[in-house]
């Protein structure tokens, strides 16, 4: 079976590629299962684009090989976009998805449910030694509930109902998720070029 490296080190988007690559007999390998430790890269870009290249292509030059890296977040239109390129780190450099949330309802306190209006974003970057990075994007537009629901997904899915459903994206199940997210609408993309159409 062929491998691709998945620039993350976040468990919950690492599991997602894993079923997203599994129908191209691809094994998704994430940073927390390379033999040598991977240290953290510091996203110090401005945009989700910037900092998706940022890890896709650190990895590619330290293996030498291609590398997919996603660049994510959560942008809330009642708070100006945020957290937006900081979702991970919202409530402070633990990256505590409980935390992020109470503090995204917390914000959101004396906002009408017709005001919660939110979209995930996901940039994907593919970085190969020497050649010019690959950006797909996708989005899932939503809402944000009044308190959190549901135990699968990750990050503020307990807090984020996409459009068309009344369940939270952490009451989905995983396969239901991953056939509306922000993250396969990325990936469905670059599928078509995996599958050598573009
Ligand atoms: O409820 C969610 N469902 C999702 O599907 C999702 N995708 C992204 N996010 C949020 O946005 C941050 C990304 O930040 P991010 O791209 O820097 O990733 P990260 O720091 O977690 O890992 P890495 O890939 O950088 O190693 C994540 O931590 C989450 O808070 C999501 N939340
Ligand atoms: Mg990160």
């Amino acid at each position: 079976m062929k491998q691709m490296i998945i620039a993350t080190k976040n468990q919950g988007k690492a599991k997602e590629f894993k079923d997203f690559l599994a129908p191209f007999d691809i094994k998704a390998v994430s940073l927390l299962e390379l033999p040598n430790t991977i240290d953290d890269i510091e996203e110090t870009g401005t945009t989700f684009e910037q900092n998706a290249a940022l890890k896709a292509e650190t990895i590619a030059d330290i293996t030498g090989g291609p590398v997919l890296a996603d660049d994510s977040g959560l942008v809330i239109d009642a708070l100006d976009g945020k957290p937006g390129i900081f979702s991970a780190r919202y409530a402070g450099e633990s990256k505590d998805d409980n935390a992020n949330i109470e503090k995204v309802l917390s914000e959101l306190e004396n906002i009408s449910l017709e005001k919660r209006t939110a979209r995930f974003v996901c940039v994907l970057a593919m970085a190969k030694p020497n050649e010019v990075t690959r950006f797909y994007k996708g989005t899932c537009d939503g809402h944000i509930a009044n308190y959190p629901k549901g135990e699968y997904g990750f990050g503020y899915d307990p807090i984020f109902v996409p459009n068309g459903y009344s369940e939270t994206m952490a009451e989905l199940l995983p396969n239901e998720k991953n056939s509306i997210s922000h993250r396969k609408n990325a990936f469905i993309q670059l599928e078509a070029w995996l599958k050598g159409i573009r």
